[in-house]
């Protein structure tokens, strides 16, 4: 529009206002955010010299020129990446190019140990921003402050009394299990283990968090029950498609209508739970209280009545973050780890029997409850949990971003980089860990992990933002694999090799687990 067809010869003041004009153009940015475009600059010259993965990253598109079609199969993507990374390149972690987004995927527990020791670096990567609208920032999705007091409130309502407690839970909802279970082999139809465990651990869930029975177990069409799946479906959904990524777009399109809708499912049953508790709750604080008056509480109660140093307590919708994480991390997690479990002793029978006989000898052929004395004796059992959990995390990576510079041996990683801490990779480190893919559970005796860096089996994270149910987990799971194996012996016919990982929010088989269950 400057240039003057009729006369060529340049018009000196048209240029000079042209080129004021494209100099402004990059000048007036630059001296608005310079100290951030130069750190930017900076940090891409040091993330450009850590380790990457075996595929060339080109410019903007880094390595999605390589991203599958299949959102199902990024995960093998990337594990079969970090695989190269650990065996062949010996490296500790690697970047990964999201498009124009660096990611570090972190393979070795001394690089875990630098991100998850640290109180510095607890902020939780973007993707777990799909979950808010369920959740809000409950623990799990929180960061800062709100995070640090959440946890100090939250911390005694895990106290052991109370899971002594929901141990009497666990053994009522599994009874259930069992006999569901004795009701399909009877009558000789196909059996689904993980569906029956999956169920009884959402029974569990309801009940020691917020003391309401939602029977899934027999009313698989129950309005809450069926909302809990259909939105870990729909986050799953959007986390792995970046064209779902836009809440504006999104809550436009069907599937955002949908996720809305089920929120809101999700959010009036709590909040009638919750209100209808906090009507009935006595005055008594929990400092105060003795551990008579607190048998059979739920979480819900114990949070109602939960006081900070200065007085403070929890609102309603506080507690409902709460009580909606507690739903969401507490029974798929275990259901998958136990479902796992159950399929590795079913494909390995010398380990099976050790286990049998160890629950003889505990049990003396006693079919009755289940106490914590028992517990404590089956070592065997609690090894395979583990080895399990090692085998198939069932949170397979954590993600947060680092807010402040941290070093890996020679490497640095800047501040706010995304990363993710690859758990499964980790636990198939073969520098950590002798014939990675054997399954044996005698690694986890004592004589076997001494030595063995504190960071090398981290299925329930580490650090002071590690899985405050880990504790909880443990005793669901010998419970219900307890109940299992006093009666049955267990046959898994897919083999290792068949199986494909698929990891959404959870580590699952991408196909239903093929178990047959034979009475003892
Ligand atoms: C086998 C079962 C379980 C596994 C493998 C597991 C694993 C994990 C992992 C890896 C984290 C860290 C997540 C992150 O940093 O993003 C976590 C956090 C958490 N888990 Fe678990 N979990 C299990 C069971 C449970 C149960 C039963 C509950 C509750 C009853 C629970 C409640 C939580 C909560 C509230 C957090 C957030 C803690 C915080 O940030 O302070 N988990 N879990």
């Amino acid at each position: 529009i400057f240039y003057n067809f009729q006369n060529p010869i340049p018009d000196y003041f048209t240029m000079a206002v042209t080129l004021l004009i494209i100099l402004a153009a990059f000048a007036v940015p630059f001296a608005l955010y310079w100290r951030k475009i130069l750190k930017e600059i900076s940090n891409r010259h040091r993330i450009n010299k850590l380790p990457s993965v075996n595929s060339p990253a080109y410019p903007l598109v880094g390595h999605s020129y390589m991203f599958p079609r299949n959102p199902d199969e990024m995960y093998d993507l990337i594990t079969s990446w970090l695989k190269w990374v650990m065996r062949e390149a010996k490296q500790k972690l690697a970047v990964v190019w999201l498009g124009p987004v660096p990611l570090v995927a972190i393979v070795h527990p001394d690089a875990a140990e630098v991100v998850l020791r640290s109180s510095k670096h607890m902020e939780k990567s973007f993707v777990y921003r799909f979950l808010h609208p369920w959740l809000g920032t409950g623990l799990l999705t929180s960061g800062g402050e709100k995070w640090k007091q959440r946890r100090r409130l939250i911390t005694p309502s895990f106290h052991f009394n109370i899971l002594l407690d929901f141990l009497e839970v666990m053994n009522e909802q599994s009874t259930k299990m069992l006999r569901n279970l004795d009701a399909a082999v009877q009558s000789g139809s196909k059996v689904n283990v993980g569906r029956a465990i999956t169920m009884c651990a959402l029974d569990i869930i309801c009940e020691t968090a917020m003391g309401r029975t939602v029977n899934a177990q027999s009313d698989q069409e129950s309005e809450y029950v069926k909302a809990l799946y259909r939105i870990s479906d729909i986050i799953q959904q959007r986390q792995k498609s970046p064209a779902l990524w836009w809440d504006l777009a999104f809550s436009k399109m069907a599937m955002g209508r949908e996720h809305d809708a089920t929120i809101d499912v999700l959010h009036r049953f709590t909040m009638n739970v919750i209100s209808d508790r906090a009507q009935s709750k006595t005055e008594i604080k929990l400092n105060t209280m003795h551990p008579q008056d607190m048998k059979r509480m739920a979480f819900l109660d114990v949070l109602l009545r939960a006081e900070s140093e200065d007085g403070r307590s929890l609102s309603l919708s506080d507690i409902q973050e709460e009580v909606d994480t507690f739903m969401f991390e507490g029974h798929d997690t275990t259901a998958a780890a136990m479902t796992w479990t159950i399929y590795l002793i079913g494909r390995h029978p010398a380990i099976q029997a050790r286990i049998h006989e160890e629950l003889d000898d505990v049990f003396g052929g006693d079919m009755g409850t289940i106490t914590n004395s028992h517990l404590q004796k089956l070592s065997l059992l609690e090894r395979t949990i583990k080895e399990s959990l090692r085998m198939f995390p069932s949170v397979p990576f954590i993600g947060r971003v680092t807010t402040e510079e941290c070093s890996v041996g020679s490497h640095s990683i800047p501040a706010g980089t995304q990363v993710a801490i690859f758990i499964d990779s980790l636990h198939h480190n073969p520098s950590v860990w002798p014939d990675v893919d054997r399954f044996d559970p005698d690694r986890f005796l004592p004589e076997n992990c001494v030595g063995r860096h504190p960071y090398s089996f981290i299925p329930f994270s580490a650090g002071p933002r590690n899985c405050i149910g880990q504790k909880f987990a443990l005793m669901e799971e010998k419970v219900l694999l307890t109940q299992i194996l006093r009666k049955y012996s267990i046959h898994s016919h897919d083999e290792e090799e068949d199986l494909r990982k698929q990891a959404d929010l959870i580590l699952r088989s991408s196909t239903p687990l093929n178990i047959s269950l034979t009475p003892r």
